[in-house]
């Protein structure tokens, strides 16, 4: 039985639908990524979600629960499902430890400084437990931001664009935190995120959302290396859509658009020639850390390669468009 389940979810404003049936379902410990461009319904879809915001169809279950709309609370919200905002909503002048302390303040104080230890340690903040939250920095905020947030055990954490202000070594750390969060507590984990990176790398799971439709549903790795359109393709990576006739000797499974979609890193790329290499031209060279993006001309077709070294401009060149 699935542990957090959204059922058929939409949202209309203006005679718009913003959300559009929308239905998924979480196990427990499940990491779950909601990717889209900014306007496709992510923040609705996660307020919906925490109970803060009513659907105008579907319903929202916890452990086989239907929960109650938003409406019909004093309080909207669930004591079980705990959101974190992108502005962080912390005291400035308030400590780490005094942040998250409050989130406790109607419990005992043994229970609560053992509580505050626990959170301390698991978001990563023992070290700047005594700084106040105006001299964080964004990781450090969004970690205190989580930890206040599970302060009273929850079962569901929904994080809204938890790496919008973040540089990477930040981004890698909270991927971390979420990671041995939701492995040590069980707990499951919604985030939007517009960026294919962040969810490719943490999500279990993860959906795609455009215009308020979740267009595609599916493990990191499905998604990447079978984008149900040129969309998705798009929008999780660089990609060369290729027309099928181009590729005429070639068996490739098809977008729907009958174009074919290879991933730069799948192509290969000899000096001289092969059995199976197309002539192309070097057009430009980019350095990107770990390899080159050779970026080629092959007859009608620009082409996009992933190379271990660099390569003259204007050399001929032989790209295996096998993809194996
Ligand atoms: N209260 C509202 N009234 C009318 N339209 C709204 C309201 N809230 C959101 N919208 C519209 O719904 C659409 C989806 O907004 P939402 O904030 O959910 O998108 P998002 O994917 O989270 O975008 P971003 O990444 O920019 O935050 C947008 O076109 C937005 O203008």
């Amino acid at each position: 039985m699935s542990f957090f389940k959204l059922n058929s979810v939409s949202k209309i404003y203006q005679q718009q639908w913003v959300v559009k049936e929308v239905s998924f379902a979480l196990f427990e410990g499940e990491i779950f990524g909601l990717l889209g461009e900014s306007g496709s319904g992510k923040s609705t879809l996660l307020r919906i979600a925490a109970g803060l915001l009513d659907p105008d169809e579907g319903d929202i279950w916890l452990q086989g629960q239907k929960l109650r709309l938003a409406s019909d609370q004093l309080i909207p919200g669930h004591p079980d499902i705990k959101i974190v905002h992108q502005d962080y909503n912390l005291s400035a002048p308030l400590t780490v430890r005094e942040n998250i302390n409050y989130a406790l303040r109607y419990y005992e104080k043994a229970y609560r400084d053992e509580r505050v230890d626990e959170l301390l340690q698991l978001c990563q903040l023992e070290s700047v437990a005594e700084h106040t939250a105006k001299s964080l920095s964004g990781g450090e905020k969004q970690r205190t931001a989580i930890a206040r947030a599970l302060a009273e055990e929850a079962k569901v954490l929904l994080l809204d664009e938890p790496f919008a202000h973040l540089d990477l070594p930040n981004r890698r750390r909270l991927t971390e935190t979420i990671r041995e969060l939701a492995e040590q507590t069980g707990i499951a984990c919604i985030f939007v995120t517009h960026d294919a990176n962040d969810a490719l790398s943490l999500s279990t799971r993860m959906g795609i959302l455009q215009h308020g439709n979740l267009i595609q549903l599916g493990t990191p790795e499905i998604i990447y290396h079978s984008p149900a359109d040129a969309y998705v393709a798009e929008l999780t990576g660089e990609i060369n859509l290729l027309d099928a006739d181009f590729l005429k000797n070639h068996v490739h499974s098809h977008l729907p658009d009958g174009r074919i979609a290879i991933r730069p890193e799948k192509l290969t790329l000899s000096l001289s020639p092969t059995i199976y290499g197309v002539e192309s031209v070097v057009k430009r060279v980019v350095f990107e850390g770990s390899h080159y993006k050779i970026y080629l001309q092959a007859g009608p077709q620009l082409l996009k390669v992933n190379h271990h070294e660099v390569v003259p401009l204007e050399k001929s060149v032989f790209v295996d468009l096998r993809a194996l």
